[in-house]
């Protein structure tokens, strides 16, 4: 389980949220304008102290009650306005920005779909999905408050500070003077906010990922009486979170202290110095009135300023998260992919069927010292042709077979598919000419028929040429639904209509209330839906019981006689359904023949199959003699 973080190195928040920007456009207007009604309703409340001087040095002091009521009524009028104000604020902003979030969730969901596989094997998928929730939610509600708020607050004091120099200078410079030490003191905090704050979204990522395994795999953790285990672990990282949680609250507790107490002392201050000089005749007591009144005004405006720093800079940290996935660069179709016609060969002619020319692959991650997964493939499957694909535990089969849809890309070397080089191809094209089943089923939480009509193109289905759209819609229906039946036919998934909804079934998250047999039997069904021009199966049959698989090697001998095929066998049983065998051992086909070439031949291959060698039985990777110097054994083709 990993906790690594990735790192954001030092960074400037403002630099940070500006990334932002093009995300808001579409709300900018609507953003703009709601910030000029805040501005006005705050605004408003400075207004009310000059109705109170007024009221104080004039219907007060000539004791005239008609002029208070009046004044009254102008304070209860400014406040009522200033609360409609807000609240036309808040419904101008909610929609716009409620759209901004869902566009970038949207962003990041696309993006996650386009990065290659090395990426998905890297980064924990629980940081992935605190990033498209926690930290989009942080970014909408920054947008909502301190955003808007820091600016009309900012414009607050400002208005705020030029009516107090214009009632005073010398109160109002009393006021000003802890801006400095205040600017300070935050810049200083802040930094460490910052820091705090980032550790936190990673470790509420971390905290997610427990989470989602753990559900994902309680059949394993209840299994081995784990729980126990995985309730203290889960313990661990929320207690190291908490503590985060508790350093922030504290940074913050410091913060606010400190723009607390240096505005109050001023105002003390202003207190003292103005009942002097109102004892000195120096100023009206409407003028102290309004001075104050002001000064309290503006607290609320200079306070909050602390928070909303703290969550612009909890947003800056949420926008870099975002964007460390959105900078990740995309799998790429080759430059001239889109727009080169392509050097297919025809169906059957030299070159045609799938051959892997000298393929070589490193996983990105793997030790630089360590040798290659593959070190130089060199296999022709002819058109038409099945081969099975064999080899020891970790000899690299999977990796092989992940190179033919172009989940990885092969590093060095060439595949091609009749002829045409899949590095060459646009990802599409290659992807709806060739199918793949793996070792382990992966089904989604979608409906039976759904879940095995993704291996069929959108729309793609036969009779759809010339016809008007609602008659092509029902032929294409008509015919998903006949690929639909022939698929389960194929897979031996007649299970599916003892179902309670037949294909419509939901099958729940995963596929998990299926058995792993029926799952692997959808799998195939979807793998073949689609009729492809290649298949490549990744040990397709190794959670049937040995009736179904009977039935089931029956009914992809039918597939396999249309399509080129690349089958993984461990066993036997699947390896008859091929044509041919490979061997894959040390990094590269050390024999190609039949099973029963390959049995008499080869002691490698004979260990595979049967687990006795009269000689000796390899490691895996094992040099065997056979075809590693160039030699392949008596009845090996290439
Ligand atoms: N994502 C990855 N990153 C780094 N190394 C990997 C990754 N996936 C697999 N490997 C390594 O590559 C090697 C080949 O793995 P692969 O899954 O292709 O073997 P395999 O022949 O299919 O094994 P099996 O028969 O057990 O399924 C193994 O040593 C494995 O540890």
């Amino acid at each position: 389980m990993s906790t690594t973080h990735i790192s954001a190195g030092k960074r400037s928040a403002v630099r940070s949220l500006l990334r932002l920007w093009p995300c808001v456009r579409p709300a900018r207007n609507r953003l703009l304008f709601a910030a000029l009604v805040a501005i006005v309703a705050s605004c408003l409340s400075l207004v009310i102290p000059l109705v109170l001087k007024w009221m104080v040095d004039g219907p007060v002091a000539d004791r005239d009650p008609s002029g208070v009521w009046l004044g009254a009524l102008a304070v209860l009028l400014l406040g009522f306005a200033e609360a409609l104000l807000f609240g036309f604020r808040r419904w101008l902003v909610a929609r716009p920005l409620a759209e901004v979030e869902a566009r970038m969730r949207a962003d990041l969901y696309a993006r996650l779909q386009r990065l290659p596989i090395a990426f998905h094997d890297r980064w924990p998928s629980g940081q992935l999905l605190s990033r498209g929730t926690t930290d989009l939610m942080i970014v909408r509600m920054f947008f909502q408050f301190p955003l808007t708020f820091l600016l009309v607050n900012a414009v607050t004091i400002a208005v705020g500070f030029v009516i107090l120099f214009w009632q005073g200078w010398l109160l109002a410079t009393v006021l000003l003077a802890p801006v400095v030490p205040l600017l300070a003191l935050i810049s200083f905090y802040e930094a460490r906010f910052a820091t705090a704050s980032r550790r936190s979204q990673d470790q509420v990522g971390d905290l997610t990922t427990v989470v989602e395994e753990s559900v994902l795999g309680i059949r394993i953790i209840k299994g081995f009486g784990r729980h126990r285990g995985q309730v203290r672990a889960f313990q661990e990282l929320a207690g190291e979170l908490r503590g985060t949680e508790l350093l922030k609250a504290r940074l913050l507790g410091i913060i606010w202290a400190v723009i607390t107490v240096l505005p109050e002392l001023a105002v003390g201050s202003v207190l003292v110095l103005g009942t002097v000089r109102v004892a000195d005749g120096d100023l009206s007591a409407g003028t102290l009135v309004a001075f104050l009144s002001i000064a309290l005004a503006l607290r609320w405006p200079v306070e909050s300023i602390g928070f909303l720093l703290a969550m612009s800079q909890e947003t800056a940290t949420a926008t870099d998260r975002y964007f460390e996935v959105m900078d990740e660069p995309e799998e790429k179709d080759s430059a001239s992919a889109g727009d080169r016609p392509g050097t297919a060969v025809p169906e059957g002619a030299d070159g045609g069927g799938l051959r892997f020319e000298g393929v070589a692959f490193r996983y990105p991650d793997a030790d630089p010292q360590a040798a290659p997964v593959l070190g130089g493939v060199d296999l022709e499957i002819r058109p038409g042709e099945t081969m099975a694909l064999v080899g020891g535990t970790g000899s690299g089969k999977t990796t092989l077979t992940a190179l033919v849809p172009r989940l990885h890309e092969a590093t060095a070397g060439r595949i091609t598919l009749d002829g045409e080089d899949i590095a060459a191809m646009p990802r599409e094209r290659l992807r709806s000419l060739v199918s793949v089943a793996f070792e382990e089923p992966t089904l989604f939480s979608a409906t039976v028929a759904e879940n095995v009509l993704m291996g069929i193109a959108d729309g793609a289905a036969p009779g759809d040429g010339g016809h008007p759209p609602e008659r092509r819609r029902g032929e294409r229906d008509a015919g998903r639904s006949a690929a639909l039946d022939r698929a389960l036919d194929v897979a031996q998934a007649g299970f599916v209509h003892e179902l309670p909804q037949g294909v419509d079934t939901e099958v729940g998250e995963q596929g998990l209330s299926l058995s792993g047999g029926q799952r692997q039997r959808l799998a195939l069904a979807r793998a073949v839906v689609g009729r492809p021009r290649f298949l490549v199966l990744d040990d397709p049959l190794s959670a049937l019981d040995v009736h179904t698989e009977a039935l089931v090697e029956a009914a992809l001998r039918r597939v396999l006689a249309d399509t080129t095929a690349l089958v993984v066998a461990h066993r036997p049983s699947t390896v008859l359904l091929a044509d041919r065998v490979a061997l894959l051992s040390g990094g590269r086909i050390s024999a190609v023949g039949t099973h029963q070439e390959l049995l008499r031949t080869n002691a490698e291959y004979a260990w595979l199959m049967s687990g006795t060698d009269p000689v000796r039985a390899p490691r895996d990777g094992e040099d065997t003699g056979h075809g590693s110097d160039g030699e392949l054994p008596e009845g090996t083709a290439r």
